[in-house]
């Protein structure tokens, strides 16, 4: 017969008592140990930082700097690719792992979490101003406030701006409500600015109409304005317009074209398209273009609804801060139709197959993403200071700007980093030890970029020809999207719209060929 083995790991008091007194000795003797050894003490010494006067003080930072971009650079790299499987799951409409979301929700930065907080701020903001109307003096055009509506009654807001899918939508629905598309583009960069799908979108409805609006005129100088608005014009229509109110600074560029000439003129097309057109009711004008480019300030422009109490729309100075359809009635004739903002990233990025980074980059450029979206500003920096040095007046605004000191540099990457550090130093961005913080940097740069401090532009490359085939090889390449349908576009002549269309809105003869700027 086997007997069972005691389960029991009892001991006697006697050895459990031995074992604590050992444990205990062993304790101090360590800590004595401790105490005597003299690498302890340095141990938790401060990090006195690199001397100032040592020689190659700044090349020691360089190289901690590019230790850091690497592993930043790594870092992001990794969080993009947690985006983009999380909004690849989100279109998929599966479950989003619990993963993937505690990540967003810990470095706080989820793209598009961001860019609806700011948007929210911005709302609230311009909440905070509404009431401050009502318990004052009664706007008397407050009836328009009447007509916000939301595009999706049973999706909130956030959902809205989750999915690009849903900037689609929006963009559609404007499409389908408007009479007449004024399609905002950035004087900076119009191009950058312009998805040919979006042109393609509207003349499938051949009723429909499209004028680019060409605004922050205030930005680029007369002849590079007159250079885009003769090519644009052979599109479509065009009109330019500086939307902010405000009198011109020092270092603006087309004074004579106001906020207030150039919104009346551009009212009156609409009007006068209003008046031609045989509605029997008011003709409905959407404004849609990429974020930040100004379409709710054109919109406030349009209603001269520009003061703080008397906004028709919120407007902000970064990305993203429409983010709902909103009508405005301008008068028993015309309503106005604002949209959030519309990045076509398929348009303008894929086809140049440029990397997940440079994507970042070219749209942290465009200011269409708020800061807080943007991962890596650095890229973004670089691709600033390569387009400024390819014009003297350009990069000798920035030198005069900054006052920068001559850098020595001509290879771009080293010039950036140069001129990044030089930025910390002067802005105060540093970070432990003295450190430049080029990350800080490069993003007070932006903004200064973004809110036209930095004066810089683009000349039209493409001949009309160029452009032409562009239009050609996406129709017989790109797959069908939500926003070509299905329906082939009437095809068109695109002198006969610029011609018939300019007449219906009357545009010459409000304007004059050159638009009141000198040749
Ligand atoms: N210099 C200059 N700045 C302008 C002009 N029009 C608008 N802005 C500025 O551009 C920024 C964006 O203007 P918004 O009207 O909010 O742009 P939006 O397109 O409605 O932006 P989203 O709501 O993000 O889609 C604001 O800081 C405006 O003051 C202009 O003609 N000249």
């Amino acid at each position: 017969m086997r007997v069972k083995k005691p389960t029991s790991k009892r001991t006697t008091t006697r050895m459990r008592e031995g074992i604590k007194k050992k444990a205990n000795a062993q304790q101090r003797k360590n800590r004595k140990n401790a105490k005597k050894d003299v690498t302890w003490k340095s141990r938790v010494k401060k990090d006195p930082g690199i001397p100032a006067s040592f020689p190659y003080k700044h090349r020691i930072i360089e190289e901690l700097e590019d230790q850091r971009r690497v592993e930043r650079e790594k870092r992001e790299e990794l969080k993009l690719q947690k985006q983009l499987e999380r909004e690849e799951a989100l279109a998929r409409g599966e479950a989003i792992d619990d993963d993937m979301e505690d990540d967003e929700e810990e470095d706080g930065q989820g793209g598009l979490a961001a860019l609806l907080e700011s948007a929210q701020q911005a709302a609230k903001q311009y909440d905070g101003d509404d009431d401050e109307d009502e318990d004052g003096m009664e706007d008397e055009d407050d009836e328009d406030v009447e007509y916000d509506i939301e595009i999706e009654d049973d999706e909130d807001n956030s959902e809205i701006d989750k999915s690009r899918k849903a900037y689609d939508k929006i963009f559609k629905t404007v499409v389908e409500a408007a009479d007449v598309i004024l399609y905002v583009l950035d004087a900076r960069d119009p191009e950058s600015t312009r998805s040919r799908k979006v042109e393609q979108a509207v003349l499938q409805n051949p009723g429909k109409r499209l004028i680019l609006v060409l605004n922050k005129v205030d930005l680029i100088p007369t002849n590079v304005l007159n250079q885009w608005l003769n090519f644009l014009k052979s599109s479509f229509p065009t009109v330019p317009i500086k939307a902010s109110p405000g009198a011109p600074s020092a270092n603006s560029f087309n004074k004579n074209l106001t906020s207030s000439m150039t919104a009346t003129s551009l009212l009156q097309a609409l009007k006068s398209y209003a008046a031609k057109s045989n509605l029997k009711r008011s003709i409905i004008v959407g404004v849609i273009g990429y974020p930040n480019v100004g379409k709710s300030s054109i919109i406030n422009a349009l209603t001269n609804r520009h003061g703080n109490n008397s906004k028709a729309c919120p407007v902000g100075n970064q990305a993203g801060v429409t983010t709902s359809m909103r009508e405005v009635k301008v008068d028993n004739k015309l309503k106005v139709l604002d949209s959030p903002g519309i990045v076509f990233p398929d348009e303008i990025i894929n086809t140049k197959k440029l990397s997940k980074v440079q994507q970042q980059a070219k749209l942290a450029l465009l200011s269409a993403l708020p800061p807080k979206q943007i991962i890596d500003p650095i890229p973004a920096i670089h691709l600033l200071l390569k387009k400024l040095s390819k014009d003297t007046e350009m990069a000798d605004g920035l030198k005069s700007y900054y006052q920068l000191p001559a850098l020595p540099s001509a290879d771009l990457n080293e010039f950036a980093k140069q001129f990044l550090i030089h930025i910390a130093r002067s802005r105060g961005r540093l970070g432990k030890g003295g450190i430049p913080n080029l990350e800080a940097a490069a993003l007070s740069v932006l903004a200064d970029w973004r809110d036209g401090r930095i004066i810089g532009w683009t000349l039209p490359k493409a001949s009309k020809a160029t452009a032409d085939k562009a239009l050609e090889d996406y129709n017989a390449d790109a797959p069908k999207s939500s926003l070509r349908g299905d329906k082939e576009p009437p095809k068109v002549e695109q002198t006969t719209i610029v011609n018939t269309w300019a007449k219906e809105f009357d545009l010459d003869g409000l304007l004059g060929d050159n638009f009141g700027l000198e040749a």
